[in-house]
């Protein structure tokens, strides 16, 4: 059974649109911060783990999501996030946005990891994942 995140998100006025409900690019805001405290979860948190692996960051490089329920503002949803595949240096996450126990929407990210490029400081290049990270979420 993989690491999974749980995290409650209170829907703000301003996540919203004039029909009251939740205005799409705002879940992908919400699903970046589910997957920031998935690592977070694991013990790798942001600003700690650039210094420790000597690493940029992770950045999106596929994303979408399936919309099922609307969410509205003073409602809590849940994000259940956790990685469901490793590769070399790319990695997948899914997260569940559940409103109680019924699913309201499915989204899924690959994202990879990366440092600086060894010939050019200003550009960033793919890195194998580290072993010990993978295990952190196992
Ligand atoms: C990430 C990259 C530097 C990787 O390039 P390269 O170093 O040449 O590596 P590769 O092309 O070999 O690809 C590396 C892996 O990614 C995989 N990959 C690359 N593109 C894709 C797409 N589109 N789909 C799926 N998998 C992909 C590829 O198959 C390789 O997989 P592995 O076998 O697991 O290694 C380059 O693809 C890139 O710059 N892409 C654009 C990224 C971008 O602009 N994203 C949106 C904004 S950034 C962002 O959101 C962010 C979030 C969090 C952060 O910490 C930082 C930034």
């Amino acid at each position: 059974m993989p690491l999974i995140n749980r995290k409650d998100v209170f829907i703000e006025w301003g996540d919203c649109d004039p029909a009251g409900i939740v205005y799409y690019p705002r879940y992908f805001v919400m699903f970046d911060n589910a997957t920031v405290a998935l690592f977070a979860a694991a013990g790798l948190k942001k600003h700690e783990m650039v210094k420790t692996y000597d690493m940029v960051g992770y950045p999106m490089v596929d994303t979408g999501a399936r919309f099922i329920l609307p969410s509205k503002w003073g409602e809590t949803i849940t994000i259940e996030s956790h990685v469901s595949e490793w590769k070399r240096s790319s990695f997948d996450i899914k997260h569940r946005v559940l409103k109680g126990d019924d699913l309201a929407i499915e989204a899924w990210e690959t994202r990879v990891w990366v440092g600086r490029h060894p010939d050019d400081p200003e550009r960033i290049k793919s890195f194998p994942i580290p072993e010990d990270v993978k295990a952190r979420f196992a």
